[in-house]
C-alpha cells in the first residue's frame, strides 16, 4: 500500500481555506485534518510531501479541450499525449475532450475513434463529450447508450454551416432526447447562417484580414443563437449549457434566464477575460493567432464576464484549447480571415491565470477553485471524485506557489504549438508539484508522469439539476 502525506500546505477548496495536513493512500485521498494535531502527526507515510508556504488545491478540471480535432482541413497540434502532458504541467489533471461525429456516420465511430486517440496516451485522467454533427433518428438512439457508458454531454452548434452545424429543428430534437436520457446539451451559440451571409459580403468587398472575422461575428448574433437556444431548451424541458460565452448580450440572456429559474449554464474562457479584438488587429496577419469562435470582443465585454462569473450567472472556466500552429496552419487563411482555423491554444495556463485573476481583485481564492475544479465536475458529473480534496477523492491535488513570479512565453510553454497568446504576460503564482490519483506527475516543476497513466473516466449527469 502507499500513502502519501502532504503536510503544512493551505488546502482550499470552493468551500473552504484551512490549513491542513492531507493524508492519500492508494490513489485517494482518505484523510484531511488540522496541520500539526495529534491526529495528523501520527500518520505514517512512505512519502512525505512539505507544503509550507503552498497552497495544496484540488487539481484542476477542464471541460472543454480539443485534442487532434479536425477543422478547416487540418487538425489541432496537441495529441493526447502532448496536450494532456502540458495540463498537467498547468495544474490541471482531468480534462474532457470532444469526440466528433463526422456527418454521415454513427455517433459509436466517432467516439471509438476518439478512444483510440487517447488510449494509453494520456498522462491525467480524462473523458468525452460527443459532438453531433449529424442529429437524425439512429443518432438520437445513439445518444441514450452513450449515456450508459458515461458520456453525459452532447455539443450542438448553431454555427458553421455544412460541417458540424444543426437547425433549430434538429437541436429541438436532440434536447428532447437529453430531456429523457438526463445528459446537458452543450451549445455552440452563434447564428451560423447569418455569419456565413457576412463573410461572403466582407470577403466581396476585399476585407480579408483575421480582424474581419471578428467584425462578422456579431455580438448580436452570439446574443440571438444564445436567446433562440435557451427558448428551444425550455420547449424540450431540458437543461442547457452555453460554451465559450464571450459577449455581454449573451451573458444578459443567460442571466435573464436563471432568474427565471431554468437550468441554464455558461462557461467563459480565459481568452475572453484577457485578450481582445486589440489582439486580432496584430499586424502582418498576427491576429491569426487569436481566431477562434466564438471570437474575442472589444474590452469592455471583459468586466461584464468577469462580473457573471463572481454572481455566478457563468459557472466555470474552461480553455476550448484548440491550438494549431501559426505556421502551416494559421496561414491557410492568408488572404482569407474564413480559412483560418478556428481554435486558441491555453490547456496549460488557465489555472495561472485565474490565480492572476485573483491577485487582480476579479475573483476570491475559493471562486479560483470553484470556476476551474469543483463547478466543472459537478456540471459535468465527476464530482466529488474530482473537483474538490476531501476523504475519498481521487488524490489529483497541486501544490501551487501564490509567490513565484514567471512569464507566459511560447520558449517555456509545454504545448505543441509554435506561439503563446499570453506571449510575455507576467503571472505571480506557479503550479510547483502535481499529483494524479497519488502519483506524482510533477514533482518541483520536473515532469515525472508518462502516457498512459491517465484513464478515461466515464461521468455521471449533471449534479447541479
Ligand atoms: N472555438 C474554436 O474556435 N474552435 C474549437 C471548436 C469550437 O469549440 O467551436
Ligand atoms: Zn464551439
Ligand atoms: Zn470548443
Amino acid at each position: 500500500m502507499s500513502r502519501t502525506v502532504i503536510r503544512g500546505g493551505l488546502v482550499i477548496t470552493a468551500a473552504d481555506e484551512t490549513h491542513a495536513d492531507v493524508l492519500i493512500e492508494d490513489g485517494r485521498v482518505v484523510a484531511v485534518a488540522a496541520a500539526g494535531s495529534d491526529y495528523a502527526q501520527g500518520w505514517t507515510a512512505t512519502e512525505t510531501i512539505d507544503a509550507t508556504g503552498k497552497y495544496v488545491i484540488p487539481g484542476g478540471v477542464d471541460a472543454h479541450t480539443h485534442m487532434d480535432f479536425p477543422f478547416g482541413g487540418t487538425f489541432s497540434s496537441d495529441t493526447f499525449e502532448t496536450g494532456t502532458r502540458a495540463a498537467a504541467w498547468g495544474g490541471t489533471t482531468t480534462l474532457v475532450d470532444f469526440a466528433v461525429q463526422t456527418r454521415g456516420h454513427a455517433l459509436r465511430e466517432g467516439l471509438d475513434q476518439w478512444h483510440a486517440k487517447a488510449d494509453a496516451q494520456c498522462a491525467i485522467d480524462y473523458g468525452f463529450h460527443m459532438i453531433l454533427s449529424d442529429v437524425n433518428e439512429h443518432t438520437l438512439k445513439e445518444m441514450d447508450l452513450l449515456v450508459e457508458e458515461g458520456i453525459t454531454s452532447f455539443k450542438l452548434f448553431m454555427a458553421y454551416p455544412g460541417v458540424m452545424y444543426s437547425d433549430d429543428g434538429q437541436i429541438l430534437r436532440a434536447m428532447q432526447r437529453t430531456a429523457d436520457n438526463g445528459a446537458l446539451t452543450m451549445m455552440h451559440a452563434e447564428n451560423g447562417i447569418a455569419i456565413d451571409v457576412l463573410v461572403e459580403q466582407a470577403l466581396a468587398a476585399g476585407r480579408s484580414d483575421p480582424r474581419y472575422h471578428g467584425e462578422v461575428r456579431k455580438v448580436v448574433l452570439e446574443a440571438e443563437a444564445t436567446h433562440r437556444a435557451i427558448q428551444l431548451a425550455r420547449v424540450a424541458g431540458a437543461p442547457l449549457y452555453v460554451v465559450h460565452v464571450s459577449a455581454d448580450e449573451a451573458v444578459a440572456e443567460l442571466a435573464a434566464a436563471r432568474d427565471k429559474d431554468l437550468p441554464v449554464f455558461g462557461e467563459t474562457c480565459p481568452q475572453y477575460l484577457f485578450l481582445s479584438t486589440d489582439n486580432l488587429a496584430e499586424p502582418d496577419f498576427g491576429g491569426a493567432k487569436y481566431v477562434c469562435s466564438t471570437p474575442l470582443r472589444p474590452r469592455e465585454h471583459q468586466e461584464v464576464l468577469w462580473r457573471g462569473l463572481r454572481t455566478n450567472d457563468l459557472q466555470v472556466v474552461s480553455t476550448d484549447h484548440c491550438p494549431f500552429c501559426f505556421v502551416g496552419q494559421k496561414e491557410l487563411g492568408r488572404g482569407d480571415f474564413s480559412k483560418i482555423p478556428n481554435g486558441m491554444p491555453g490547456v496549460e495556463h488557465r489555472m495561472d491565470l485565474l490565480h492572476q485573476a485573483v491577485l487582480d481583485g476579479h475573483i476570491s481564492r475559493r471562486r479560483w477553485i470553484e470556476l476551474a475544479a469543483a463547478a466543472p465536475a459537478r456540471m459535468f458529473g465527476l464530482y466529488p471524485k474530482k473537483g474538490t480534496i476531501a476523504p475519498g477523492s481521487d488524490a489529483d491535488i497541486v501544490l501551487y506557489d501564490p509567490t513565484a513570479e514567471h512569464t507566459l512565453s511560447v520558449d517555456t510553454h509545454h504545448m505543441n504549438v509554435d506561439y503563446s497568446a499570453y506571449e510575455g504576460k507576467r503571472i505571480t503564482g506557479q503550479v510547483e508539484t502535481v499529483l494524479s490519483r497519488g502519483e506524482t506527475v510533477l514533482r518541483r516543476r520536473e515532469f515525472t508522469g508518462r502516457a498512459g497513466h491517465g484513464q478515461y473516466t466515464p461521468r455521471g449527469v449533471c449534479q447541479y439539476l
